[in-house]
């Protein structure tokens, strides 16, 4: 029997293993940030413990920070405390560090990626969800708890329960203007927010193998809205085309024998895994979600669904859901006016993503209704716009860039949608309150927060050229 890609790399990571009990695993890369990481260190200074392996771990302030003057103290009471800490904690265990201004700072899953940090073949683990974001380079990454995160500061290791496996094959070619986001959200809504509960996945197919490397990363980032523990892509040429630049790829002679042995990371053909599930890329169609979870999506044309259509035990959280969001069953979400539009957050705060939307708004002006907040991901993102002049387009379409971090994405910053308000949102999640108390989000791409920014109500991309 052959091996899937996850048990490959699982495999050369066994420490020990308890029979029917928990592997150690050996962790290659851990990211820390202010959230998460505070009770972990104070763990290690109660109990005299240094990090083990500091060079193995980066910490980066995302979060908490502001994304206006970062020059200046955060004003915030607890946002400062919560970064201050994490200051002192990686100055006094010695780990590697990106403070807020840093040229590394941004978002941990875009800053991993995009330096190299992150690499195939590897196991990545911080403390937060969407560390299945760097599963998209073939590594296994994955969220842990607090707890967790103090076992791999003190031991560089960690005790799992293997997950189950599950392909989610792709199969033919995405439609124009169909991008990662809407196959993630097409995916989620067909098997709901519960529906991978349990496994890893690997995502394949031809769909899957024509996305870019910053599009793989979109859709292994949302792996974990539909609850599983990660996503994978076996690396290819587009991965190694990626990495080949970034500051901690292997170099010269190092990256032929690197690249030697990612090049044997796809699952054997006569690999088994627990549940394959197949989906054709023709069916898939521009995505927006219309309720509290980002399976509560559709094609931005269809309707919202009418009570017959839920499932009985959905129906009171789905008039829940709309109650929230000030919809009706059976109303079109194509024109509703909307107030605010965000792009940013580690699903879609990357270069390319601003690359789509000011390509989009290029020659063309932002509703005056509309507040746009325009968020890279990461201070290498904001450097790429402006060597790029993406930042001219933007500016004369009625655009402004603030500064890293992941700001909207949840109100844990000042960036907060006020309450009632709608925002179309390119990042991740929409449950009551996530982006602000009272605020309605609405999830999408890129190209749809881009054309309902121009106006002022949700708009599909194709229909404004
Ligand atoms: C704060 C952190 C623990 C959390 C996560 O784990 O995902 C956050 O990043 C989020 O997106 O909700
Ligand atoms: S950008 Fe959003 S989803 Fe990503 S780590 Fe930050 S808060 Fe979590």
């Amino acid at each position: 029997m052959g091996q899937t890609l996850f048990e490959k790399i699982w495999n050369r990571h066994i420490v020990t293993t308890v029979e029917d009990g928990p592997t150690q695993l050996y962790i290659d890369r851990m990211y820390c940030h202010e959230v998460t990481s505070p009770q972990a260190f104070e763990g290690l200074r109660k109990r005299g413990l240094k990090v083990f392996r500091p060079q193995r771990i980066t910490c980066i302030p995302d979060h908490n920070v502001p994304t206006q003057n970062q020059n200046l103290p955060i004003q915030d009471p607890v946002s400062r405390k919560q970064v201050d800490i994490l200051d002192k904690n990686a100055k006094e265990f010695g780990v590697n560090y990106y403070p807020i201004g840093h040229v590394s700072n941004g978002i941990i899953h875009v800053v991993g990626p995009e330096t190299g940090l992150s690499l195939p073949g590897m196991t990545i683990v911080c403390g937060d969800s969407h560390t299945s974001t760097h599963g998209a380079l073939g590594a296994i990454a994955f969220g842990i708890g607090t707890s967790e995160v103090e076992m791999v500061l003190a031991t560089q290791c960690i005790l799992q329960i293997r997950p189950k496996t599950m392909r989610i094959t792709v199969r033919g070619r995405l439609k124009p203007s169909v991008s990662a986001k809407d196959i993630s959200l097409y995916i989620i809504s067909q098997m709901n927010t519960g529906g991978a509960t349990g496994y890893f996945i690997e995502y394949a197919g031809e769909a899957i193998e024509s996305l870019s490397m910053e599009s793989r990363l979109t859709l292994c980032n949302l792996s974990i809205e539909m609850g599983a523990r990660g996503g994978i892509i076996a690396p290819d040429e587009t991965t190694f085309e990626y990495i080949k630049n970034c500051e901690f790829a292997p170099k010269g002679k190092d990256w032929s024998k690197f690249l030697a042995y990612w090049q044997t990371l796809k699952s054997d053909v006569n690999a088994s895994f627990n549940k394959e599930v197949i989906f054709d890329a023709a069916n898939i169609e521009p995505m927006i979600t219309y309720g509290t979870n980002p399976g509560m999506s559709m094609n931005i044309n269809d309707v919202i669904p009418t009570i017959e259509n839920i499932e009985e035990t959905s129906q009171i959280s789905f008039l829940k859901a709309l109650k929230y969001m000030g919809f009706k069953p059976g109303e079109k979400i194509v024109g509703k006016p909307i107030d605010y539009i965000f792009l940013g957050s580690c699903t879609n705060g990357r270069i390319e993503d601003f690359r789509i939307f000011a390509n989009f708004v290029r020659g063309k002006r932002k509703a005056d209704s509309i507040i746009a907040w325009l968020v890279p991901g990461s201070q290498k993102v904001d450097r790429q716009i402006r060597e790029e002049r993406l930042d001219k387009i933007l500016k004369d379409a009625g655009f402004e860039i603030r500064q890293p971090g992941c700001s909207a994405c949840l109100s844990m910053n000042e960036d907060k949608i006020p309450a009632g308000k709608y925002v179309v949102s390119t990042s991740n999640r929409n449950f009551e309150g996530r982006q602000g108390p009272g605020a309605r989000t609405i999830l999408s791409g890129v190209l749809i927060a881009a054309a309902s920014a121009i106006t002022g109500e949700i708009t599909d991309p194709r229909t404004i050229c």
